[in-house]
């Protein structure tokens, strides 16, 4: 046979090949999959080609979002439009396809435990690579390499490290408290966007945490991977085309640029660290002097295969940012909004903190930790606001759960979101802001069962659930001791997803100085 006609056999062969991965993707495994639900008495729409329920969620997304609602907690046909009209439509048991992969939402807080249990059965979905750009690190990490990081960084979150850094969150509350002060007359008040300086301080907090007096350069750094965000977020609303990223666009461009330089200046700020380390200088309590202190006892200890490697650390110093920035200013967005309705609670957290502190420096982790009431309304705050609405995962290969058996290739959608407020468990109240509801506790007010998990649960939980809620403990102490507000005549209710739950049109307050 003369080399033509191989190459033309081999051609068809392959393309073959191809196009019967690309038929299977698109077809048959969808197919497959969705026999194998409704099998096992789960309901949702047929599978419809390439596109599955993406679609209708873009069109119902936008719709939902294109009026505020009145005040209420009641957000979830707001927020989540497409889950909440599976839900009614189906029942609990239901499924919806993100393109062609199904979703189970799951409801049954006895599954939810199972599943963030098992993290090496389930584990999360492959994200598109295009949001890999922002941050690989321990969030995206499975396994082996996953519980090496965690076992690494995890010091760095500890308690006893915490405590060193209550003052930079002291510094970052007071810069932003004193940008209020010159807006708002001292013997008035005055409306003003709440929002973004939220989201200044908990940024300006991750510079100042992660990179000690290497401050400016962090900032420097994190303003750049806001950008990356913010493009990042503009390209996951638009249908994903593989291989995309790689086209020389102007967007795609300016990602590469930034990227280029984000990893210069980190792998400047660790060079610099590293070889103060290796001079003797004892790390300044920052979390990256942490990471690498924790690092380096271990490759000294056990070898280099067991420590990270210098890219491994700059994806864990943008992950800090990425995990840490949006969700906590969206606690700490609501919780203002919430006592801005809930006067009450606003008195009763102002009392508690000037019993505590007066008008002093709230520089105590100690005292900050022991403040019930405060702690009370973040809970409740959580509860029916959770900066991460939905957690997810996937079965990645055939696997039992309670008594179903899924194939591979099923994702699942834990919504704390929809198990924080289900009158079942929280009883009729559970759409009403009732901080008291936490008064003996979290396990108390959940009677045992997994249905709060604004931090999720299990093995990967928040490795900075104490750090952030220290975070907001300090901010609240600061903004309640200095100013009173209500919410303002031109406030719109209009909570959206973007990285965390947010206020869609702001955060409009009347601050009035104490
Ligand atoms: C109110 C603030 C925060 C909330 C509500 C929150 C929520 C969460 C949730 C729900 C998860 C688990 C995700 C999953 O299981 O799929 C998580 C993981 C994580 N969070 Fe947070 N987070 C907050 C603040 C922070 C901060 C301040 C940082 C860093 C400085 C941070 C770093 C991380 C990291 C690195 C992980 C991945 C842990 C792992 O996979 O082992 N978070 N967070």
């Amino acid at each position: 046979m003369d080399v033509f006609i191989c190459s033309v056999i081999l051609c068809a062969v392959l393309v073959s090949i191809c196009g019967w991965k690309i038929l299977n993707w698109l077809w048959f495994r969808p197919r497959m999959l969705e026999k194998s639900l409704r099998q096992q008495g789960f309901t949702g729409n047929s599978y419809r080609l390439f596109y599955g329920d993406l679609k209708d969620m873009r069109r119902k997304s936008k719709e939902a979002l294109s009026k505020p609602i009145n005040f209420s907690h009641d957000i979830v046909h707001r927020v989540i439009p497409s889950i909440h009209i599976a839900l009614n439509n189906y029942g609990n048991n239901c499924f919806v396809w993100f393109g062609p992969r199904p979703a189970l939402v799951v409801l049954d807080p006895e599954i939810v435990r199972e599943i963030v249990s098992k993290t090496y059965v389930f584990q999360k979905p492959p994200g598109r690579p295009f949001i890999r750009l922002l941050a690989r690190g321990l969030a995206s990490l499975e396994t082996d390499k996953w519980a090496k990081h965690r076992r690494l960084i995890n010091p760095a979150f500890h308690v006893e490290k915490l405590k060193h850094m209550v003052p930079s969150f002291y510094l970052s509350c007071a810069d932003m408290l004193s940008k209020w002060d010159k807006i708002v007359p001292s013997d008035g008040s005055c409306e003003v966007d709440v929002w973004p300086y939220l989201q200044t301080l908990t940024s300006d907090v991750i510079s100042r945490t992660a990179f000690g007096s290497s401050y400016e350069e962090g900032t420097k750094i994190f303003q750049l991977q806001k950008e990356v965000a913010q493009h990042v977020v503009e390209a996951s609303r638009s249908v994903y085309i593989p291989g995309f990223r790689f086209l020389p666009t102007k967007v795609n461009l300016r990602i590469k640029e930034i990227r280029k330089e984000v990893k210069s200046s980190l792998l400047n700020i660790i060079s610099r660290r590293m070889k103060a380390m290796e001079a003797g200088e004892v790390t300044r309590g920052d979390l990256l002097g942490l990471l690498l202190e924790s690092n380096s006892e271990e490759i000294k200890q056990k070898g280099s295969k067991f420590g990270m490697s210098m890219n491994e650390v700059i994806e864990e110093c943008k992950l800090f940012y990425f995990a840490g920035h949006e969700t906590t200013a969206s606690l700490l967005v609501w919780t203002m909004i919430l006592l801005s309705k809930h006067t009450d609670w606003q008195v009763r957290a102002r009392d508690e903190v000037l019993q505590v502190f007066g008008r002093r420096k709230p520089d105590d982790h100690q005292e900050l930790n022991h403040l019930k009431i405060i702690s009370m309304i973040l809970h409740e705050v959580l509860r029916l606001y959770p900066p991460a609405i939905l957690l997810t995962r996937a079965t990645h290969k055939e696997c039992e759960i309670g008594k179903v058996s899924l194939p591979a290739g099923v994702q699942l959608i834990l919504p704390p979101i929809l198990l924080q407020r289900d009158c079942k468990i929280w009883g009729d109240d559970a759409g009403e802001f009732e901080p008291e509801r936490f008064k003996e506790g979290v396990s108390k007010a959940t009677r045992g069962q997994l249905a709060y998990f604004p931090f999720g649960w299990g093995p990967r939980i928040c490795i900075a659930q104490n750090f952030a809620m220290l975070e907001a403990k300090m901010a609240m102490v600061m903004i309640l001791q200095h100013y009173s507000f209500q919410l303002s005549p031109s406030y719109s209710h209009a909570p959206h997803h973007v990285v965390a739950l947010q206020p869609q049109h702001g955060a409009h307050l009347i601050l009035s100085k104490l």
